[in-house]
C-alpha cells in the first residue's frame, strides 16, 4: 500500500529554507576556519532585527566546536541588556542556546549612560577579538541602512571613514541611540552575507544596485562593490 508523505510545513516555507541554507553555510565557514588553525578562535558577527530569528534557531545546534567561537554584533541599541529590543538579549535568547551556548558573546554596550561615553571602551574590547571575522551577517532596513549606518545618522560620515572599531550613532529615524561597528571594521571579514526577506527589501536592494557610489543615500551600497553572499526569500 502506498503511503503519503506529508511535507513539513517548515520545509516548504522559503524563509525557513533560506535560514537553514544560511545556517549550513555559516557552520561550514566556522568549521573550515577552526580547522585551518587549531590554536585560533573564530569570530562571527551577527545583526539584530527580526530577520535572523529563524537563522539563529537553525544555527544554534550545528555540530561544531562552539567553545572556540566568539560572537559579537554589527550594531546595538544603547539600552540595557534586558530591554525587549536589545540585540544582546535577542542573541542570548535565540543563538546562545543549545550547542552554541558554549560560544563566548561580546556585547556592544557597557554601564555608561550614553554611547558617546561608552564607545571607546567597547571599541577597545571588540577590536581585541580574532579579526578578520569568519563571517559577517548583515540585515538591511527599508531606508537602505545596514548595521546602524543610517542615511540620517549624525555620525554616518565618521562611521564610513573612521578606522576606529565602533562609532556612536543617533538618527532622527530611530528612537534609541545606537553603537555600530565602523565600515572599516565591518569589512574585516572573510565572508559577508546579506540576509533579507520580502519584496520591499528586494526593491531597496535593486535601487541600491542602480548606483553603488551614493553610499550616504543608501548605506548598504558600501557593501555592494565587494564579494557578498545574498540570502533572500520572498
Ligand atoms: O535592527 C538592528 O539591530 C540592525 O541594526 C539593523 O541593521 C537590521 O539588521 C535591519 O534594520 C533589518 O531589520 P529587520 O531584520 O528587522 O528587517
Amino acid at each position: 500500500m502506498a503511503s503519503a508523505i506529508t511535507p513539513s510545513p517548515l520545509a516548504s516555507d522559503p524563509r525557513q529554507q533560506t535560514a537553514e541554507a544560511l545556517a549550513e553555510y555559516l557552520a561550514a565557514a566556522l568549521t573550515t576556519d577552526l580547522a585551518a588553525d587549531p590554536a585560533a578562535r573564530a569570530l562571527l558577527v551577527v545583526s539584530g532585527g527580526s530577520t535572523p530569528k529563524p537563522l539563529f534557531a537553525a544555527l544554534c545546534d550545528k555540530p561544531l566546536d562552539w567553545s572556540r567561537v566568539d560572537i559579537t554584533l554589527a550594531d546595538e541599541r544603547w539600552v540595557s541588556e534586558d530591554a525587549s529590543d536589545s540585540n544582546a538579549r535577542f542573541v542570548r535568547e535565540h543563538l546562545l542556546t543549545g550547542a552554541a551556548s558554549a560560544a563566548t558573546f561580546y556585547p556592544l554596550t557597557n554601564g555608561e549612560a550614553e554611547p558617546e561615553a561608552g564607545c571607546a571602551e567597547v571599541s577597545a574590547r571588540i577590536a581585541a577579538l580574532s579579526w578578520p571575522a569568519s563571517a559577517l551577517i548583515l540585515g538591511m532596513g527599508g531606508d537602505g541602512h545596514t548595521a546602524s549606518l543610517f542615511p540620517d545618522g549624525d555620525r554616518l560620515e565618521e562611521a564610513l571613514e573612521s578606522q576606529e572599531c565602533c562609532v556612536p550613532m543617533r538618527a532622527p529615524s530611530v528612537s534609541q541611540p545606537r553603537i555600530t561597528l565602523s565600515l572599516a571594521r565591518l569589512r574585516q571579514t572573510r565572508r559577508t552575507v546579506l540576509h533579507l526577506t520580502g519584496a520591499d527589501k528586494q526593491d531597496v536592494l535593486s535601487r541600491a544596485l542602480g548606483n553603488i557610489e551614493a553610499v550616504s543615500e543608501l548605506p548598504i551600497r558600501a557593501f555592494l562593490s565587494a564579494p557578498l553572499a545574498l540570502y533572500w526569500a520572498p
